[in-house]
């Protein structure tokens, strides 16, 4: 139930944008990219999310063919990741990828835009990543989310097919990550495709078409936001219960969690109707009943094994 349907059909792989199968990389015992099979369709923004050291900038790394993977295929629009990086269809934006610090921001993003064949024009590049007032600038002088911005303008100007963002906005304050937001935007309208790797779960829930989520290494859950939450399986209630003790809660059937505060009570159930007729039974006072679904965030705790407490969020 994990994989969409998008990823069996043979046609869609063909002309997919991304298609990892069987992939793996492993460093000594460490398995950090464990049997990942993805299939990206032409367009998709599709959010990598998983907790740290989960794989998700090994898969990125193999994806842009920066690393060999020990088995498995990597393909972008069914081209090796070193024929595709080359043909200028992946634009790539790393975790602190070096800029050059003797050069101007307008220098390095033409720099790059002269190893292409059909760049864009610089001055849009630095446009749509919001820095065209940054172009005299020297990379010695910019702060942590202005290079971020520049990475992007980098990314951008090849007028790639796929982007490949790994934490693009983890160094951005809350409004330059809104405007980059705003630009990521303007570039999937034209139908391109898009893969981040992100922490910020409400980045993939607002942003992503799909969420994959990684854990170990492994593929753990692959769909819309909303099958992904449903994977979780868990919807949160809420009531007055009173008179009710902590052992009355505590016996309810397909409960994982619960919080009891005087007479109300926060339960998360895996199976919220039969949860809510013990309820019933047990307590026959409870009054003022609320049913929920579980956040993209109390999804993404029960898939990936988050060793966090797992009791409702109120
Ligand atoms: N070059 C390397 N040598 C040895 N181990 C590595 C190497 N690169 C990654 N690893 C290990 O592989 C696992 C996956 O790492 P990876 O960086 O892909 O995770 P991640 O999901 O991107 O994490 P984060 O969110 O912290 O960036 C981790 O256990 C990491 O320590």
């Amino acid at each position: 139930m994990g994989t969409r349907e998008i990823s069996r059909d043979p046609a869609v792989a063909a002309g997919a944008a991304v298609h990892l199968t069987g992939l793996r990389k492993h460093y000594g015992e460490v398995r950090a990219v464990d049997g990942v099979d993805l299939t990206i369709a032409p367009g998709e923004v599709v959010a990598l999310l998983g907790p740290n050291g989960a794989g998700k900038s090994t898969t990125v790394d193999l994806l842009l063919g920066l690393s060999t993977p020990d088995s498995g295929t990597a393909s972008v629009f069914g081209r090796t990741p070193f024929d595709a990086v080359r043909a200028g269809m992946i634009g790539a934006m790393l975790q602190g990828g070096a800029l050059l610090e003797d050069l101007t921001v307008g220098e390095t993003v033409g720099m790059v835009a002269a190893l292409h064949h059909r760049p864009m024009p610089v001055r849009e590049a630095l446009r749509r990543a919001g820095i065209e007032d940054l172009a005299n600038r020297r990379a010695t002088k910019l702060s942590g989310g202005q290079k971020q911005r520049v990475r992007f303008a980098v990314a951008l100007v090849s007028d790639p097919d796929l982007l490949v963002l790994d934490e693009p906005t983890a160094a951005m304050d809350v409004g330059t990550r809104r405007e980059f937001w705003k630009s990521m935007y303007e570039f999937t309208d034209s139908g391109r495709t898009v893969l981040f790797a992100t922490h910020y779960l409400e980045e993939a829930e607002e942003f992503a078409d799909r969420v994959v989520l990684l854990r170990a290494g492994k593929i753990v859950a692959d769909g819309s936001v909303a099958e992904v939450r449903a994977l979780a399986g868990g919807r949160t209630i809420r009531a007055g219960v009173p008179g009710a003790t902590e052992p009355v809660i505590a016996a309810l059937p397909a409960i994982t969690g619960y919080e009891l505060r005087g007479d109300r009570v926060a339960i998360s159930s895996a199976d919220s109707d039969t949860t809510l007729r013990a309820l019933m039974a047990a307590v026959p006072a409870v009054h003022d009943i609320e049913i929920g679904a579980v956040g993209l965030e109390g999804a993404f705790l029960s898939l990936t094994g988050d060793e966090t407490d797992q009791e409702p969020t109120r």
